[in-house]
This record gives structure tokens, C-alpha cells and sequence, in this order.
């Protein structure tokens, strides 16, 4: 049986009064492209140092495959490569150094470790800057380095938080291509990100989490699937009031501007009932447009904030 390429068990992590990770269950399995989606704070940055060592579990388990994150420390590491949120990288040696370096600390030989800096260079398009120390380099490049950090190693698993955060259009899509070939050449991919339209294009599969905790696992589609869609409806005739409409599944019937608004779960399997309930009324319906739920939407209802509530009426 193949183990997971991460697999998390009772993980648990406090912070003076903040637990950043309560009793996390996650398991990703090998080539996956992953994507953990939570609200600031949710506790994805404590998950991914935990995973590289970088923070100390208070309980529970953390394996990457196979090798326990504490435990086997040198096994799990050297299988994984991250490009962290914040930078920290060496700033007084040409960046070629810095990935030789990397490497090398990862075991590689000397030889070895300069064709992989090389490649990893080549591979985030910033082979020109090569004698460039990371200060000197622009925003977007620096975003492009950090890749090229976590790549040299030739990792089994990518960890990438935000590695498009404030980045442009096009240096975005240059990333998620070069994410993208990873994965299809067998890399599991773990993404954190703020652009939930990011993880709907890129996953297989999201984790939202909220409060240190997994509040739901499924694919995009399945989680979009969950939402409400709206179902617009042109009529012959529209007529004064809102018809009611006796199909199960609908939320709210509205009359807008656009036409006939009908908000229901499912709206593609709910679309054939309504036209034929408003048929069966009399109407004719001239033109049907179904705008679903986006992940997004799923999402921040997924994670709605109570706590604000919770410390207002504290
Ligand atoms: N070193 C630390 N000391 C104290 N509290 C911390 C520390 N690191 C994280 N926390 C707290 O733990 C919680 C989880 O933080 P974490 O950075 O893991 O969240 P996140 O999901 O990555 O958030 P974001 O989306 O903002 O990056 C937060 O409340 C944070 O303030």
C-alpha cells in the first residue's frame, strides 16, 4: 500500500491562548495538487511548520510518507520542498549559490547540486539573474526564486504558501503552469491560498479549515455543488408578483430586473422542474440562465465568522 503524502492525525498546537491547530485529521494522498483554504488565522501556516519542523507539535501525529515529521525528521524533510509566505532567504550570495546550497544541505553532491540550481533557474525563467544577490531582485522575481528554492531539491512534495500573492496576471499564470507540470510529473502539491478562484482552477481536492480545525474535505465541484445557485428566467410575460413554485430544492423566487430569479441547491437538476411548473402555470419561458454558486460563496459560508459575535456579546 502506498502511504500518504501527508497524513496528520490529533494534530494539536497552542499559542498562549490561541490554539492554531485543534486535533487536525488531513491526509493528502501521493500526486495529489491540494489546496488548504481557511480565513486568516485559520492555522494553515502552523500546519506547513509543522510539517517541515520548523514548529513543535503539542499532540498527535504528522507523517510525510510515511516518515513521522519529528520522529524521522531527515527522511520527511528531504522529501519535502516549500516556498514559504514570508522570505527568508540568504541575501549575500548570488542567488545560483544560494540554490547550491539548498541542495547540498539536502544531501545532493557538488556537481549534482549545480545542474539542479541551474535547472531550477531555468525552470522559473530567472537563469539572466543568476549572479544577482535576492535583494536586488524585483518583487515578481523574488516570488519566481522562492520556486526555484523549493524545486531544487527535486521534492516529492511541493508546499506553496500564497506563492501568488500580489503577484501580476501574468506572473500568475507563469506560475501555475510551472505548478501545473510538477504535478503532472507525479509532485503532490500543497497550496495555500487567498484566491479561492485559484483553487477551484488548480485542485483536485480543498481543505477548509477554520480555528485550527478541518471544517470540510471534497473536490471543487462537490463543494460548489453544496451552494445555491440562481436561476434566471425570461418569461412571455412577466407577470406582477413572484409565481410560487412547488419544486423542492428552491431557497427564494424574486422578480428582478433581469427576470425571474429563482435561488435553489442544485439549480442544473432543479431547472427542468421549474420550467415545467412554470409551463404548467401558463408561462412561457423564453430564455433560462444558470449562474452558480461560486466556490468562494461556498466558502465564506463555510467559515462565517461567529467569533466576532461571540466577543461582542462576551
Ligand atoms: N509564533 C506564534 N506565536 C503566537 N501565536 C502564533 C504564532 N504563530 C501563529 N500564531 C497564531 O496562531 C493562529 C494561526 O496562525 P497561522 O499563521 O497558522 O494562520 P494562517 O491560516 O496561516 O493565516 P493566514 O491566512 O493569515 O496566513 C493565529 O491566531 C496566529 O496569531
Amino acid at each position: 500500500m502506498t502511504e500518504p503524502a501527508i497524513r496528520a492525525s490529533g494534530l494539536a498546537k497552542r499559542y498562549g491562548d490561541v490554539q492554531a491547530l485543534d486535533d487536525l485529521e488531513l491526509t493528502v494522498e501521493q500526486g495529489e495538487f491540494f489546496g488548504l483554504l481557511g480565513p486568516n488565522g485559520a492555522g494553515k501556516t502552523t500546519f506547513i511548520n509543522t510539517l517541515v519542523g520548523l514548529v513543535h507539535k503539542d499532540r498527535g501525529t504528522a507523517e510525510v510518507f510515511g516518515f513521522d515529521v519529528e520522529d524521522d525528521y531527515r527522511e520527511a524533510r528531504d522529501r519535502i520542498g516549500v516556498a514559504p509566505q514570508e522570505f527568508n532567504v540568504d541575501r549575500f550570495f548570488p542567488i545560483i549559490e544560494v540554490l547550491e546550497h539548498k541542495a547540498g544541505y539536502h544531501g545532493i553532491g557538488r556537481k549534482a547540486a549545480r545542474e539542479r540550481a541551474e535547472d531550477a533557474l531555468k525552470t522559473v525563467g530567472i537563469w539572466d539573474k543568476r549572479d544577482t544577490r535576492f535583494d536586488w531582485l524585483s518583487g515578481g522575481m523574488k516570488r519566481r526564486f522562492v520556486l526555484a528554492r523549493a524545486l531544487v531539491s527535486d521534492p516529492d512534495l511541493l508546499i506553496l504558501d500564497e506563492p501568488t500573492a500580489g503577484v501580476d496576471v501574468q506572473l500568475r499564470h507563469d506560475l501555475w503552469d510551472i505548478i501545473n507540470r510538477m504535478n503532472d510529473a507525479g509532485t503532490t502539491i500543497l497550496l495555500t491560498t487567498h484566491y479561492i478562484e485559484e483553487a477551484e482552477r488548480l485542485c483536485d481536492r480543498v481543505a477548509i479549515m477554520d480555528d485550527g480545525q478541518k471544517v470540510e474535505v471534497a473536490t471543487p465541484d462537490d463543494l460548489m455543488a453544496r451552494g445555491t445557485d440562481t436561476i434566471v428566467l425570461d418569461l412571455a410575460e412577466m407577470p406582477r408578483t413572484a409565481p410560487r413554485l412547488d419544486v423542492e430544492g428552491i431557497t427564494d423566487i424574486e422578480l428582478t430586473d433581469e427576470g425571474l430569479a429563482v435561488t435553489a441547491m442544485g439549480g442544473s437538476q432543479t431547472a427542468p422542474a421549474i420550467m415545467r411548473e412554470l409551463e404548467a402555470q401558463g408561462h412561457t419561458v423564453t430564455s433560462l440562465d444558470i449562474r452558480r454558486a461560486s466556490l468562494e460563496e461556498v466558502f465564506v459560508d463555510m467559515t462565517r465568522d461567529d467569533r466576532e459575535y461571540a466577543e461582542v456579546s462576551a
